[in-house]
C-alpha cells in the first residue's frame, strides 16, 4: 500500500511517501515557513505537495496528530465528527494539534475519496497508572477539563522500545528501560513490561525536560506570578512554548549550534548545557527507579541520535547508577542501532534510530486493509 504520511508543524509540512510492503521511502521532503514566507497557508503548502505527488498513486493519508485527548486510544479513520473531536484538543497542543487539523481538511477538501487515519503521540501512554497520569490537585480539574498526564511522542517511544527490545533480543514484553526522545521536543519514557509506565510530557507537551524553545518543569506559581504581573494567557504561552528552553538560555534552539558555541567559549551556552543534561539525568534516575531497574538506556531523536557531546554530559552524571559511557563509541557517526556503553557498564546505554513516519505509515496502511475497500 502507498501511504502519503504527514507531519504538521505549526510552520512546517513534513511528508513521505511509502511503499509499505516494500518498506521503502518513495518521496519526502519538508515545506517550510508556512505563513510566513512563499507559502501562504496549509492549503497552500499541500497545493505544493500534490505537485510533488503527480504520477504518484496513493493509497491512503496517515498523519501525525499529537493530542488524542482520553477518547483516542489507537490510530482511527478520519471524518468529519473525528476531525471536529482533534479540533476540540487544539488548546491542549498549541504547538501542533491545529496544524494537523489544517493539514487533514486541506487533504479532505483536495482529495475526499482518499481515506485518511489519525496516529495519535498520546495512544500509548494510555497505560499509564493511575499514580503517574494523576496530578494532585481537586478531582474537578481532571473531571470538567481532562487535567491528567497524557503524554507525547508515543509513536516514537513505542517503536524505539520494540527495536531496542530486538536489539537486546528480549521479548517486548520482557523489556524495562528507560527511553529519552530528545528531538525540538523532548520527552523521557519509563518502560515496564513494554508498556509506558511514565513519560515526562504531561497535559500538554511543556511539561518535563528542557526543550528547544520551551522551558519544561518549573513552579506552577511563576504562572499566577506573571498574571498578577499584567502578563496574558496569550503571552504565558508564548513565553514558556516559544521563547524558553535552549533559545532562552543560549540565544538559540538549535543543539548543534549551542554545543560548538559552547565549544567555542560561550559561557551562556555552556550553562545551557548544564542546566539541560543535568534536567534530563534526574530524570533517568527517577524512571530507572521507577522500572524497577532499567535493562537499557536509550537516546533516539535528532539529538539522542546526533549529539555524542550532549550524550557524554548527560551520562557523566550518572555515576550512581553504573552508567560508564565507551568514549570511542559515542563519538562514532552511524545510523545503526548500537551500544554506546562499556561492557561493565551497570545499565547498557544504547542509541536507536526512531521513524516515526515508518511507524505511521505501518499503522494506517494496517488499519485501512482491516477496515476493507469501502473504508
Ligand atoms: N548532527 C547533529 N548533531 C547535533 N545535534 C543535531 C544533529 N542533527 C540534528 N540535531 C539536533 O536535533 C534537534 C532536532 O531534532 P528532530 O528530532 O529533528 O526534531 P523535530 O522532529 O522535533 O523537529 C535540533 O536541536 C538539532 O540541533
Ligand atoms: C509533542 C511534541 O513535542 O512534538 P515535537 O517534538 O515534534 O515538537
Ligand atoms: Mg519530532
Amino acid at each position: 500500500m502507498r501511504v502519503l504520511v504527514i507531519n504538521s508543524g505549526s510552520s512546517s509540512l513534513k511528508y513521505q511517501v511509502r511503499d509499505t510492503e516494500a518498506g521503502t521511502v518513495l518521496l519526502e521532503g519538508l515545506i517550510e515557513k508556512i505563513g510566513a514566507g512563499e507559502v501562504a497557508d496549509h492549503a497552500a503548502a499541500l497545493e505544493l505537495l500534490a505537485a510533488e505527488l503527480s504520477g504518484i498513486d496513493i493509497d491512503a493519508v496517515g498523519h501525525r496528530v499529537v493530542h488524542g485527548g482520553e477518547r483516542f486510544g489507537e490510530p482511527v479513520l478520519i471524518d468529519p465528527e473525528i476531525t471536529r473531536a482533534i479540533e476540540r484538543l487544539n488548546p491542549l497542543a498549541p504547538l501542533h494539534n491545529p496544524a494537523n487539523v489544517l493539514g487533514i481538511r486541506a487533504i479532505a477538501a483536495k482529495w475526499p475519496r482518499l481515506p485518511q487515519v489519525a496516529v495519535f503521540d498520546t495512544a500509548f501512554h494510555r497505560t499509564l497508572p493511575e499514580h503517574a497520569w494523576r496530578y494532585a490537585v481537586p478531582e474537578e480539574l481532571y473531571s470538567q477539563h481532562g487535567i491528567r498526564r497524557y503524554g507525547f511522542h508515543g509513536t516514537s517511544h513505542e517503536y524505539v522500545a520494540r527495536q531496542a527490545s530486538d536489539f537486546l533480543g528480549i521479548p517486548l514484553e520482557q523489556f524495562d528501560g528507560v527511553l529519552a526522545h530528545l528531538g525540538n521536543g523532548a520527552s523521557i519514557t519509563a518502560i515496564q513490561a513494554g508498556k509506558s509506565i511514565d513519560t515526562s510530557m504531561g497535559f500538554t507537551p511543556l511539561e518535563g525536560l528542557v526543550m528547544g524553545t520551551r522551558s519544561g518543569d518549573l513552579d506552577p506559581s511563576i504562572l499566577v506570578f506573571l498574571a498578577r504581573q499584567g502578563y496574558s494567557a496569550d503571552r504565558i504561552d508564548a513565553l514558556l512554548n516559544r521563547e524558553s528552553g535552549l533559545l532562552a538560555l543560549a540565544g538559540n534552539n538549535d543543539m548543534r549550534t549551542v554545543v560548538e558555541a559552547a565549544e567555542a567559549g560561550d559561557e551562556r551556552a555552556a550553562m545551557a548545557l548544564a542546566v539541560t543534561s543535568y534536567r534530563l539525568a534526574k530524570y533517568i534516575g527517577g524512571y530507572h527507579v521507577a522500572v524497577g531497574g532499567a535493562k537499557a538506556l536509550v537516546f533516539t531523536a535528532g539529538i539522542g541520535e546526533n549529539s555524542w557531546q550532549f550524550r557524554a554530559l548527560v551520562t557523566a552524571r550518572l555515576g550512581a547508577l553504573g552508567v560508564r559511557l565507551d568514549e570511542p563509541a559515542n563519538r562514532e557517526r552511524s545510523k545503526q542501532s548500537r551500544v554506546i556503553s562499556t561492557a561493565d557498564s551497570a545499565v547498557p546505554v544504547l542509541v536507536i534510530p526512531t521513524d516515526e513516519e515508518r511507524a505511521i505509515a505501518e499503522a494506517t496502511a494496517a488499519l485501512v486493509k482491516r477496515l476493507g475497500p469501502e473504508s
